[in-house]
């Protein structure tokens, strides 16, 4: 591995580009696979209007789908949406290099497994983004608020591997959390999109004051919240109850706020329905765990959309 680690990003898109962007600020050579925005970024980089300044950068190689890199990556940071007919492990296969390790920053239950199976002797850095940014032209995104990361190695540990990555982040002005359960970081940051995320869809985009103040709506909110934590607990991760009680003030501080998955649907784009709620409720069936709220909004949303998931 050199000095100055080299990054690939696969899914350059809102979080991709902006987590790039701090790895440059912190001097590593940061390269992007793309596919739509190939030639805009090509030509004139990423224009990235952040909280933390002027993001703007331009990645040392833009590559498309069937180049060859010029060096083979310390690190591929994967950051594409986790949808049912997007094959991961496949994406990544062409630029994985003998030493290449995968970082993971996407949401979602469970979303690891298939990469370490394709790649079962490599180390997988599994990350949570606490951020609202999106994408919102061709190489143009909006960082609107927070970017904090949890990070672990999955299944479980903070290997040297997080330890360099951390650093990187935070020597460009990241929060980084270390934890050595990300699994359970994991369930913990699934009892908000869970119940937050799906339910926006339902509620047409809504944003997340709209969904508490609507007649019912915070009660929902809370049921879903317990029926996460309750499976979560029967799958061996003990979340304390204070979740609750943490997330619903929390949100209510943050302002109206449309999450990812209300932003996927309003722009007619796939939602991450199985990463984020599916995976809970196979979870939930497999441990015999009953989930009556959590599985009625997941049959209601494969009604409105059988192939995207
Ligand atoms: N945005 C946010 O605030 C947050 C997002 N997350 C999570 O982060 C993850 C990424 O989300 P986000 O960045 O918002 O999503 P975006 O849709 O903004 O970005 C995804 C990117 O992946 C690219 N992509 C998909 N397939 C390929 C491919 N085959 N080859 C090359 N590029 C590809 C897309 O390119 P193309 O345009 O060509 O399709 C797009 O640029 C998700 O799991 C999301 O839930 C978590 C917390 C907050
Ligand atoms: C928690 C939150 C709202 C932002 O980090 C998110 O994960 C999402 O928008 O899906």
């Amino acid at each position: 591995m050199t000095d100055q680690p080299r990054f690939l990003i696969i899914g350059a898109g809102a979080i991709g580009s902006f987590y790039g962007a701090l790895l440059k600020r912190a001097g590593c050579e940061v390269s992007v696979v793309l596919r739509s925005d190939y030639e805009v970024v090509s030509q004139s980089g990423f224009h990235i209007n952040s909280t933390l300044g002027d993001l703007s950068w331009q990645p040392d190689h833009v590559y498309r789908d069937g180049d060859t890199p010029v060096a083979a990556p310390d690190y591929i940071l994967l950051c594409v949406k986790v949808l049912p007919g997007v094959d991961r492990a496949a994406l990544v296969r062409p630029w994985m290099g003998k030493q290449t390790v995968l970082v993971l920053i996407e949401n979602g239950l469970d979303i690891e497994r298939e990469l370490l199976d394709a790649y079962p002797d490599r180390p997988l850095v599994s990350c949570l983004a606490f951020i609202a940014v999106s994408r919102v032209g061709a190489g143009q995104v909006n960082h609107q608020a927070y970017g904090q990361l949890v990070m672990g190695s999955f299944p479980n540990g903070f290997d040297e591997h997080c330890q360099r990555v951390s650093a990187l982040f935070k020597k460009a002005g990241i929060q980084v959390d270390a934890s050595e359960a990300i699994v359970g970081e994991r369930w913990r940051k699934c009892v908000w999109n869970a119940a937050f995320n799906p339910l926006s869809v339902l509620a047409n985009g809504a944003d997340t004051l709209t969904m508490l103040d609507a007649p019912g709506g915070e009660s929902l909110i809370r049921a879903l919240m317990e029926e996460v934590i309750v499976v979560a607990r029967a799958d061996g991760y003990e979340l304390p109850d204070t979740i609750i009680e943490k997330n619903i003030p929390g949100t209510r501080a943050m302002g109206a706020y449309k999450n990812s998955m209300a932003l996927d649907y309003l722009n007619q784009r796939p939602i991450e329905l199985d990463a984020i709620l599916g995976n809970v409720v196979s979870i939930a069936n497999r441990l015999q765990v009953p989930v009556p709220r959590l599985e009625t909004i997941l049959a209601a949303l494969k009604m409105r959309q059988p192939s995207a998931g």
